[in-house]
């Protein structure tokens, strides 16, 4: 790093999470010494803020990465597939919001509350997990630290937010046209799945597929949840130490995604109370867990907040050794563009902003 700090690009800087990177990175400690906006042709000479001034929208291209040191990326799978190798070419770090290089056994799927320690080996590009695999592990962390885990059965809330702007704007039009006692105009083209066969209203809904359907039964989200959390957890994501499965469901909120947790611990004499007091201890988790005051987590409260909420834990009453809690976060912060801007503040705190001699991604 020079003294006055590093270049730093945004990849999709006009989206949704592009827009909440360039935020968390207002707040953040990376120093930046300048930033550059990358975006579709569609959208070059558009002008966006970044601490009070005012910085043009360029096109992303492979050249624009030249002379830059980190890259937070949030313009979709195709996309960084393409560009991700072009800007580590030239020298940048990058860490991608999409899901395209996960699985990729040369690169690390990070949460910095969790894995911090797998940036060490990044080879010129960082993965960002999952959203609702993010709030997951950060909430479960201190758990498996304290009592160990051996099974995860998970339900998810999800917000119209993880399936873009697009779906918000429908959910809201579908949600009048209902209010207006219009039931047959309810239109419905982005959801359960942009691109697939049919799509369904989720106003006044529930819809149990989030992104397309694979084998036994399960969708590409919830193949996601389960190998992303051992990958992050456990270091591989074939790994059997700790059993993960779930059911992930499309819920009409709008920002916040929520989830119904069972967990078993492998030492049996937790208690519930050792179990919450792990939940407040753990790094960016925050416990809301008071049922005589009705306290527990919520998406309307969680949203803009950078921190994963814990509420409702009580033990099984069947199962020794297993719990239930609820699980809540804004799905556009911890699980995109925080996190994505908290492993860039990870890469600077571990002097880990360069790209390892000899790294060829071609
Ligand atoms: N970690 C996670 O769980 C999450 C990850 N994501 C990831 O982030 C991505 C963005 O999500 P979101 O912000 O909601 O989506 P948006 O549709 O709101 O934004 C997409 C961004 O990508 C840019 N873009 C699209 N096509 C290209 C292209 N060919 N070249 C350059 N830029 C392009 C868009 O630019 P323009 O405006 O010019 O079209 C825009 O800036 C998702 O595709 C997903 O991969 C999203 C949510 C959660
Ligand atoms: N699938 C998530 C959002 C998302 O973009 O996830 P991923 O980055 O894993 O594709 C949701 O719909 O809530």
């Amino acid at each position: 790093m020079s003294e006055a700090g590093y270049t730093v690009a945004v990849l999709g800087a006009t989206g949704a999470v592009g827009n909440r990177i360039i935020e968390q990175l207002e707040q953040s400690t990376v120093p930046v010494k300048a930033l550059k906006l990358l975006a579709s042709e569609k959208s070059v000479g558009k002008t966006l803020s970044f601490n009070g001034e005012s910085v043009a929208v360029e096109l992303a291209e492979p050249d624009a990465f030249e002379g830059v040191d980190i890259v937070l990326a949030s313009a979709g799978g195709s996309v960084s597939a393409e560009l991700a190798p072009e800007a580590v070419k030239r020298g940048a770090v990058v860490v991608d919001n999409s899901s395209h290089w996960r699985m990729d056994e040369r690169v690390p799927l990070v949460v910095p509350e969790v894995n911090p320690d797998a940036l060490k080996q990044h080879r010129g590009i960082i993965a960002n997990p999952n959203c609702s695999t993010t709030q997951m592990v950060v909430a479960l962390q201190p758990i498996k630290e304290q009592f160990g885990l051996k099974q995860i059965i998970v339900s998810t809330y999800q917000a119209a937010s993880g399936a873009g702007q697009k779906a918000i704007d429908e959910v809201l039009d579908q949600a009048q046209a209902f209010i207006d006692g219009q039931r047959e105009a309810m239109q419905a083209n982005v959801l359960p799945v942009k691109g697939d066969e049919k799509h369904f209203p989720l106003a006044f809904n529930l819809l149990p597929q989030i992104d397309v359907f694979e084998e036994a039964g399960y969708t590409h989200e919830e193949y996601k949840m389960i190998d992303e959390t051992k990958k992050i957890m456990l270091g591989d994501a074939h790994a059997k130490d700790i059993k993960v499965t779930g059911t992930a469901v499309r819920v009409p909120v709008m920002i916040g995604h929520g989830e119904s947790v069972y967990f078993e611990v492998a030492d049996h004499s937790a208690t519930r109370s050792d179990i919450q007091q792990a939940f407040a201890n753990g790094a960016g988790v925050t416990l809301q867990d008071d049922p005589d005051r009705q306290l527990y987590p919520q998406p309307l409260n969680a949203e803009g907040s950078r921190e994963t909420f814990v509420g409702r834990v009580r033990p099984d009453l069947e199962n020794e050794g297993a719990f239930h809690a609820w699980i809540v976060s804004d799905n556009l912060l911890k699980g995109a563009a925080w996190n994505t801007v908290e492993i860039a503040e990870q890469l600077v705190k571990d002097d880990l902003v360069r790209v390892p001699e000899g790294v060829n991604w071609d």
